[in-house]
């Protein structure tokens, strides 16, 4: 109620300081539109006529009121002859006013003589206006910020920023003279009585009236902004300044080449607009002409003009531009380009929220008929399983909605895992996953809990410090390994990463899936069970560079096995479990280097044993190895049944031509890298691939943290119910210009009134804004009885200092 309170009271009074303004109308009821610009010319008369006095902004008047300047106690509007004096707002905007022969008691000459500054009533728009140009101690916009401003920078190119009734006064162009920032023209007379605001003056004598030369300003003109940039003074000349604001025709060089000094309006001869100028900019010798400016081609080589231009930031930077899809990434499916052009892949979005939601997912407790879970585990806490509970048990223990692959069904239905406390069918021990909190990181880990495991030697978990230091893109890392009895019983418990959504390679090929929908058809498909070649090859080399890794460190992986192998996203796998059974079945009197090894060529064996049990999705496949090959070979290529067939300890089949035996090989993972060179290779193109993939829509998703955060400080300055012991400070100085901006973003209507929802509408203008160039807009308060030209820069600047303020109190 308070915020309310704040933000109509300040409004309240700018309506009626408006209404004065625009000559002893009744306030306008409010509305949410900022944008009447783009209407006048729907409406019959467009201004002079009584019904629509807001319009006049170029001589500020006033029916009465002792708070209100005295030129302003002159009628505008009702005075024809008056108005006759005062240049139309249509020449201002337009170029031309097409109601000239019409009626339209409003000056249209082009003649010109210097627009004086006229009294201005205190509307916050016009007290924004003569802050820019000097900052009034009787203004209640006055602000503390101002003297920051760029705006007062004898040097700045806002120095010539206008004020709601310069608008009145028909064409501005900006005047570059020399080095120094470019004035502005105006290209009609201004017959407006001399202002009581001084501070104004200074400003308007800084524009040229000249329309004689006023072509040649617009020529000039668009190098005020960059590429891609229109300038709102060119295009008053001949386009439409709102609907054409990214017309690139209409803009040229940058304003570097206005700092080099060398274009003045009448120097630089107008020519065409040239999209790849900037390339030009470090001197390409096949250029037909130098780089405007910069005196290159002749004598200086290209590289080193390169590294000059290098040097050298070019303004203004181009940040309101999205830039495009790379090609290398977007020629690979042109039909996704158009949908993702901008955002992340709404399939990624999913996947990786899906995630999130998994890492966040949480069991009620055991009060509320959860499971029946220590609080606290060493440095753990909020302990999840992972596996379903067993049959029989209350839905209340089953396993949170999220933490599962959907895909994967209900775990306990289709048997792709074992229950809680099940005989784990490669250790033997009752085993249970949890995923827990770590209290010393916050991270999320993952507990396996040998059930009824008594260690007995201490140098048995101290082998798990080994497996510590191995950290592989292929492995799941081990963290830890600790005994508790916090369940009740003696537990040994390892401790590893948590890949949200991990399967095992038992679920995903050897468990029939639950049916998915067609995407076309949207029928409900069955899934097929066929592993890809292409899939095989690449879970062979991505488990044998692991195993590379484990044998180099003289340990040997262990659990090769399909309940064992994580799949924790599209064709990537990573061993688990690994450091279980070397704790579990360590044997103190074992020759170490003997059993190593043939712990090592177990692991290869296994590994061959899992490519066919997933080529045949059964784990059965290993009974008699002899026939499942057979039937392996009838699916895939002899390429890939020789390799598994050599792996599992098969012998090669003797020379066809010859007879002869082929030579045995010896079975090592040196010699399984050789042998996979090739496929290694297309694993390699793949995963560059993916990286570019994801880099690509990392650089989407980057523009959109931009405007998060632009958006983050409208919220903190926008409706502020009070700041510094002032109620009326988000609605006066700086930040009036803010929320007339914000107006014009999210709340502009069409000439019917309907809200614009538009999405690129709010991108274009938020990216203009963080990128502050210096195309200028035009922003009409939400009476429409005043407006302000301002650039992106100027608002910018305002909302720069408008939360540095906020900031600064903290
Ligand atoms: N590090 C991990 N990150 C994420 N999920 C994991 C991780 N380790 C295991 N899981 C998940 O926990 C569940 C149970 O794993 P577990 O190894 O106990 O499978 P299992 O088929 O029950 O094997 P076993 O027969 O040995 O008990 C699986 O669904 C697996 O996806």
């Amino acid at each position: 109620m308070q915020q309310h309170h704040h933000s109509q009271q300040p409004q309240q009074q700018h309506v009626q300081s408006s209404s004065a303004f625009s000559g002893a109308l009744p306030p306008r009821p409010t509305r949410s539109s900022a944008i009447p610009i783009v209407a006048p010319v729907a409406t019959p008369p467009p201004h002079g006529i009584a019904s629509k006095p807001a319009l006049s902004y170029g001589a500020a008047t006033a029916a009465g009121g002792a708070s209100q300047p005295e030129a302003a106690k002159s009628p505008t509007g009702t005075n024809a002859t008056a108005s006759a004096r005062k240049p139309c707002r249509n020449v201002a905007i337009y170029g031309h006013c097409k109601y000239q022969n019409d009626g339209c008691p409003f000056d249209h000459t082009s003649a010109s003589t210097t627009t004086p500054p006229s009294q201005t009533p205190k509307s916050p728009a016009s007290q924004y206006a003569s802050g820019l140009s000097a900052a009034s101690a009787a203004s209640p916009a006055s602000s503390p910020n101002k003297s920051r401003g760029v705006l007062n920078a004898p040097s700045s190119p806002l120095k010539g920023a206008l004020s709601a009734r310069n608008v009145a006064a028909a064409v501005f162009v900006p005047k570059v003279n020399g080095a120094s920032s470019p004035s502005i023209s105006a290209a009609s007379p201004a017959p407006t009585p001399r202002s009581t605001l001084d501070g104004v003056t200074s400003e308007v004598s800084d524009m040229r009236i000249d329309s004689a030369s006023s072509k040649d300003f617009a020529a000039s003109a668009y190098t005020s902004n960059g590429p891609g940039t229109s300038n709102m003074y060119t295009s008053s000349y001949d386009i439409d300044p709102i609907n054409s604001s990214f017309d690139p025709s209409y803009t040229a060089s940058t304003s570097h080449e206005q700092q080099m000094g060398a274009s003045t309006p009448s120097a630089q001869p107008s020519r065409p607009y040239n999209p790849y100028e900037h390339m030009n900019e470090f001197g390409d010798p096949t250029a037909p002409q130098g780089p405007p400016n910069l005196g290159l081609g002749a004598g200086m080589d290209y590289y080193s003009a390169a590294a000059n231009g290098a040097a050298k930031i070019r303004q203004p930077l181009h940040y309101h531009l999205y830039a495009p899809p790379l090609p290398h990434v977007s020629n690979l499916h042109p039909h996704h380009l158009t949908a993702n052009a901008f955002f992340l892949h709404p399939n990624q979005r999913e996947e990786l929220q899906r995630k999130q939601e998994a890492m966040l997912a949480s069991v009620p407790p055991p009060e509320l008929g959860g499971p029946n879970l220590p609080e606290e585990l060493h440095v753990y806490h909020s302990l999840v399983p992972l596996e379903h509970p067993g049959p029989g048990a209350p839905s209340t223990m089953g396993l949170p909605p999220g933490l599962i692959d959907p895909r994967m069904g209900n775990p306990g239905s289709n048997g792709a895992t074992g229950a809680s406390g099940d005989h784990s069918k490669v250790f033997g021990y009752r085993s249970h996953s949890y995923k827990a909190t770590c209290t010393l990181d916050g991270k999320r880990y993952v507990l396996r809990r040998i059930e009824g495991f008594r260690l007995q030697h201490e140098s048995a978990i101290a082998l798990v410090e080994r497996w510590r230091r191995i950290r592989h893109p292929s492995i799941v890392s081990v963290r830890e390994a600790f005994t508790t009895r916090a369940f009740g019983d003696q537990s040994i418990v390892f401790v590893y990463d948590y890949h949200p959504l991990a399967t095992t390679l038992y679920a995903e090929h050897m468990t029939i899936k639950a049916a998915q929908p067609d995407r076309r058809t949207g029928r409900l498909q069955p899934v097929s069970m066929q592993v890809p070649e292409r899939t095989l090859w690449s879970y062979l080399c991505q488990l044998t560079s692991s195993l590379r890794s484990i044998h180099s460190s003289n340990l040997a992986a262990r659990c090769i096995e399909a309940s064992k192998v994580l799949r924790t996203g599209k064709n990537r796998v990573r061993i688990n479990c690994c450091s279980v059974f070397d704790v579990i079945a360590y044997n103190p009197d074992e020759n170490g280097s003997d059993a190593l090894k043939a712990q090592q060529s177990e692991d290869m064996v296994n590994l061959g044993a899992l490519i066919l049990s997933i080529g045949l999705n059964s784990v059965s496949a290993t009974n008699d190895i002899g026939s499942s090959l057979a039937t392996f070979a009838g699916r895939y290529s002899a390429e890939l049944k020789n390799v598994v067939a050599w792996l599992v300890g098969q012998k090669p089949a003797p020379n066809e031509s010859t007879g002869e035996d082929a030579p045995e090989v010896t079975r090592n993972v040196s010699e399984l890298v050789k042998v996979l060179a090739s496929h290694s290779a297309d694993e390699m193109d793949s995963a560059l691939n993916y990286t570019d993939l994801m880099e690509n829509s990392l650089m989407k998703e980057l523009e959109n943290g931009r405007l998060v955060r632009l958006l983050c400080k409208f919220g903190f300055i926008n409706e502020r119910p009070e700041f510094d012991h002032d109620p009326r400070w988000a609605e006066t100085g700086d930040r009036y210009v803010i929320k007339l901006f914000r107006d014009h973003v999210f709340h502009s209507v069409d000439e019917a009134g309907r809200p614009v929802v538009d999405l690129s509408h709010i991108l274009t203008n938020l990216n203009k804004l963080d990128a502050g160039t210096d195309e200028k807009i035009m922003l009409t308060s939400r009476d429409e009885q005043s407006c302000l030209v301002v650039s992106y820069r100027e608002i910018k600047n305002c909302i720069e200092s408008a939360f540095q303020d906020l900031s600064r109190t903290r």
